[in-house]
């Protein structure tokens, strides 16, 4: 830091804030004898400590001055006067002050998270984040400059930025701000140079003359810092680099430069918009003009950061509706909750040589190939592969997508497909396919909860009904993997939703690698401990994969005994839930008469009705 005296232009009388007082001796107990240092200035010491009020303990943060390290009284008082006249949510509330023979002291209100400083590498700071710091920075500096009288801060860098628990924004350290008599656009020609290297405005620096315009310079380096996820290093000139990478066309590689975990920041979340950076880049490089007049004043910043924030939300929703392909083969979309769904394409299965199939461009699909299956009867398509980007602890249902090559009339919306499949060591089926608007069907495969975004989906697709299907060919677009929504589902059908929670908290407890729920599950959930199922009673099974809840009914229930038919034996047989099962003859006819309590089902499900016997 360079520090010369720094006049303050208009006199300052401290007697008018005689209120905001503290003793020394109770600024020492407040921080229990300067315990806890926080934070380490050129002129001091920032320490944390607690104050009582009306409200309670509240949190604070002192600068104890050390007149040895240079700062003067002036200083001391130049902030003191800012802080107590320029009050705005963007700028560090003072709480108090010590103005006690050599202790000169401020007290702040604290920001719990520190500087922005020691965020700028941190990948859990995204990009909205980040813009939205950079506005609530422009939005404070607008007040100052605009106030009557103006106020220059002068000393704009990411370590006097400041954020509190909420992230919100406070700009501090007005030591070396300047007051303005008049407020107008003239240069203020002051005789001597302060700021920090690196952040400090060269016109300044060269001319001796202040304006607004030197903060916008600084919070034009302030924003290269957000955009690279370094801070500003007069050894790696920040403003050089940005401009080197910018004329070499390589803005992609200084984007988050600096940032530790730079995967992260691949997530979609957090994938930058590039209209966002576009305007984010072009701002900053603005405010970083050598022409004064051409640097935007703190009003302009404003709204060209929002219409950043604007271009990142609407262009990350719309892409997130619409599906955005990542890279070849997948496509992540945002659900209306907000949870990501995915969608890996068929061309990343694995097919076996002897069935011919081709890859198609022309299927109106979201991916640019689809594969073509001759035989329907034999389909055998190996699915071996890896989730990347689905939202965690979230109920997926993975469905296959596919369509008729013959154009089939739609016969309203479900088809009775029975598509037979492999997981694991179980044969299962699907029975129904939904056509959805633009011709594509889904069937759903399994049910399931991510731990993480990485999941491994392993399935071999065997067979659609020839029957029902009939010989013509089909295409596969791929599989389709849709978070189920949990609040409807937690309004319309509470014991399904509480069910499906019981499940996803055994999966949680159960294991870090498994995804799915143990198959003998459906034992665990019998009622009560082993206790039979009475005929009175309804019997809700889960079976092996999570939300496939299905119904159970015990013959008792079902069977329809009336005069004309001969009565059934009722025996009891240890491997059945039931307490008791019919004993049918052979030639013996039954009827089936039962009703199905819907309520107990899952919405938006195909249920298939099977006979155990
Ligand atoms: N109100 C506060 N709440 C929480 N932490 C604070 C607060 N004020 C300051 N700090 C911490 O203390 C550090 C030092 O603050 P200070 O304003 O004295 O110095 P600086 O800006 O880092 O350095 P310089 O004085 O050289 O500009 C800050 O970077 C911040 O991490």
């Amino acid at each position: 830091m360079w520090h010369f005296n720094a006049p303050s232009v208009r006199p300052y009388h401290e007697t008018h804030k005689d209120s905001l007082r503290i003793s020394f001796e109770g600024i020492k107990l407040a921080t229990q004898d300067f315990k806890i240092q926080i934070g380490k200035g050129s002129f001091g010491d920032v320490f944390k400590g607690e104050i009582s009020s009306a409200n309670g303990h509240i949190p604070i943060a002192v600068k104890r001055h050390d007149q040895r390290r240079g700062q003067g009284e002036k200083e001391f008082l130049t902030e003191l006067q800012v802080l107590y006249e320029y009050k705005h949510e963007n700028i560090i509330g003072l709480i108090g002050y010590c103005n006690e023979n050599d202790e000169k002291i401020l007290v702040y209100e604290y920001a719990a998270k520190g500087s922005l400083d020691r965020h700028l590498k941190d990948s859990r700071l995204t990009w909205m984040e980040r813009l939205k710091i950079a506005i609530d920075v422009a939005i404070g500096l607008d007040f100052l400059h605009g106030a009557d009288p103006p106020a220059i801060h002068r000393d704009i860098k990411s370590s006097n930025i400041l954020l509190n628990e909420d992230w919100e924004t406070k700009i501090t350290d007005f030591g070396l701000s300047m007051i303005t008599s008049v407020n107008d656009e003239f240069d203020y020609d002051v005789d001597y140079a302060c700021g920090t290297p690196g952040y400090v405005d060269p016109l300044f620096l060269n001319t001796g003359f202040l304006t607004r315009k030197s903060d916008i310079y600084s919070l034009g380096v302030v924003l290269l810092e957000m955009m690279c996820g370094r801070i500003q290093d007069t050894r790696k000139n920040l403003v050089d680099f940005v401009k080197f990478h910018c004329e070499e066309g390589k803005v992609d590689e200084l984007v988050f430069e600096g940032v530790e975990d730079k995967i992260v920041f691949n997530d979609l979340k957090d994938k930058i918009m590039p209209r966002s950076l576009i305007t984010f880049l072009k701002l900053a490089y603005e405010c970083l003009s050598d022409e004064k007049d051409k640097r935007p004043t703190a009003s302009k910043v404003v709204l060209h950061l929002k219409k950043a924030l604007e271009f990142q939300v609407n262009d990350l929703n719309e892409m997130f509706t619409k599906g955005i392909l990542l890279r070849k083969g997948k496509m992540c979309q945002l659900s209306s909750e907000g949870e990501r769904n995915e969608m890996v394409s068929a061309t990343m299965f694995s097919y076996e040589k002897y069935i011919q199939h081709r890859q198609r461009s022309s299927q109106k699909s979201r991916f640019q190939r689809v594969v073509k299956m001759e035989d329907t009867s034999n389909l055998r398509i190996k699915i071996n592969i890896k989730t990347q980007f689905l939202s965690p602890n979230v109920i997926y249902g993975a469905h296959l997508v596919f369509k008729f090559c013959d154009q089939r009339k739609s016969s309203g919306e479900l088809m009775y497909v029975n598509l037979k499949y492999q997981m694991g060591s179980e044969t299962r089926y699907a029975y129904f396919a939904t056509r959805r608007d633009d011709e594509w069907m889904m069937i759903e495969l399994c049910r399931f909860i991510p731990h993480k975004k990485d999941v491994a989906f392993e399935v071999l697709i065997e067979s659609l009904s020839r029957y029902y299907c009939g010989r013509g060919a089909i295409y596969v677009e791929g599989i389709h993997f849709l978070a189920i929504n949990e609040a409807t589902l937690k309004v319309k059908q509470p014991e399904v939703y509480q069910k499906l929670k019981e499940v996803q908290s055994v999966v949680n407890s159960n294991s870090n690698s498994t995804q799915q729920v143990p198959d003998d599950y459906h034992e665990m959930t019998k009622l009560h401990d082993g206790e039979k199922v009475t005929y009175s009673k309804k019997f809700l099974l889960l079976k092996s994969y999570l939300g496939n809840i299905c119904h159970m009914l015990p013959a008792k229930t079902i069977l329809y005994e009336s005069t004309d038919v001969k009565r059934f034996n009722w025996i009891s047989l240890a491997e059945s839930r039931f307490v008791e099962v019919a004993e049918v003859l052979s030639h013996q006819v039954f009827r089936i008469k039962c009703k199905i309590e819907t309520q107990e089902l899952l919405p938006n499900t195909n249920y298939s009705c099977h006979l155990d016997f």
